[in-house]
């Protein structure tokens, strides 16, 4: 459904190059829900917009839904859904006449478009809002309005750039099962960008992570998790002072990985983690390094993220705690 190779954009500012995306390859398969997952500025929406035709390629080749996205911007247009960060509908404007005005763009006659509005509202729990304004509505319905905009000419494939961001946690979950039955019930092929680690690991089949404008890894939720073997050990110092401290007795564990340290927090990784934890509790009472939270875990995605970039998407959501104890 997707194919690209090399796929790179520079931008010119001034006298200066932003190399934001460098070479990227990637394959998506028709009916697949794929997560690109990346640190601010990896260069996520800068391939979202380039696989959209929303802006030409500096170098590459991609075939996007079966048509030349060079060559074919057009065919590539009629048959993809996006849906922006900052989604498409006008505040003052009336829900189902947003739908049927960009179904009409698409060709489809305005009966045509009114019943797979209609459809699509209850579809994605909108029942009942057809004539009420988006700026009206709560923010998980003009998120699920946007991708009824985006679905309205029944595309095979469908971009969403970080489609729950601003969504509490259960317009998020909700948004998760819609997303789900598109694919469930009509084969829909989504490729969406997170900045949510659970909702990666909840909802997509494979996970792309880029980096730098390149891609750093991919995998199944499981296969990235099991690239990081051992459980993680995470110290949060009471005094930042002390981090060093409590990160050389942590490297000091068997079979420990050079710590890191993120925030106020120090992470690391041993093979074992229960015997790790008695061991380095004795250490940290010894040296007098007072710390305000300690515990083992199995690997989550963050963790792979952290390991990939050096960075952390923090989320707490993303894995249950193997032990713990409190001190
Ligand atoms: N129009 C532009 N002109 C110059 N630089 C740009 C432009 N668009 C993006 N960039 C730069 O390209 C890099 C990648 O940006 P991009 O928006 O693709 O990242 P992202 O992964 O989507 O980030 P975020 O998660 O913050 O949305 C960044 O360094 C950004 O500053």
């Amino acid at each position: 459904m997707i194919h690209a190779r090399g796929l790179a954009r520079t931008f010119r500012k001034k006298k200066q190059e932003v190399h934001a995306v460098v070479g990227v390859d990637l394959d998506v398969e028709a009916g697949e829900i794929v997560g690109f997952l990346g640190p601010n500025g990896a260069g996520k929406t800068t391939t979202l917009r380039m696989l959209t035709t929303l802006l030409e390629p500096t170098a590459g080749t991609a075939t996007v839904a079966g048509c030349d996205l060079i060559t074919d911007p057009v065919g590539v247009r009629r048959r993809i859904g996006y849906v922006s960060q900052s989604g498409s509908t006008a505040p003052e404007a009336r829900a189902g006449e947003e739908v049927v005005d960009h179904a009409r763009l698409y060709g489809m006659s305005t009966a045509e478009a009114t019943e797979r509005g209609k459809q699509l509202f209850r579809e994605l729990d909108l029942d009942g809002l057809w004539e009420r304004q988006p700026k009206t509505m709560s923010g998980g319905q003009r998120r699920r309005l946007d991708i009824a905009v985006g679905l309205i000419h029944i595309p095979e494939l469908v971009f969403l750039d970080e489609p729950t961001t601003g969504l509490d946690p259960q317009a998020r979950a909700n948004l998760w099962q819609h997303i789900s039955s598109l694919r469930e019930q009509r084969g829909t092929t989504v490729f969406l960008t997170t900045h949510y680690l659970d909702e990666a690991d909840a909802l997509c089949d494979r996970i792309l992570v880029i980096d730098h404008g390149a891609i750093v890894a991919e995998g199944t939720p499981d296969q990235l998790k099991s690239q990081v073997g051992g459980d993680v050990l995470t110290v949060t110092a009471a005094d930042s002072a002390q981090m060093a401290g409590i990160a050389r007795l942590m490297g000091m564990l068997p079979g420990a990985e050079a710590p890191q340290l993120v925030e106020d927090r120090v992470i690391g990784r041993v093979p074992h983690g229960g015997a790790a934890l008695v061991e380095l509790v004795r250490g940290l009472d010894r040296e007098g390094l007072a710390v305000s939270g300690i515990e083992s875990r199995r690997p989550s995605l963050d963790d792979v993220f952290l390991g990939l970039t050096g960075r952390s998407l923090r989320d707490a959501g993303a894995a249950e705690p193997a032990a713990e104890v409190a001190v």
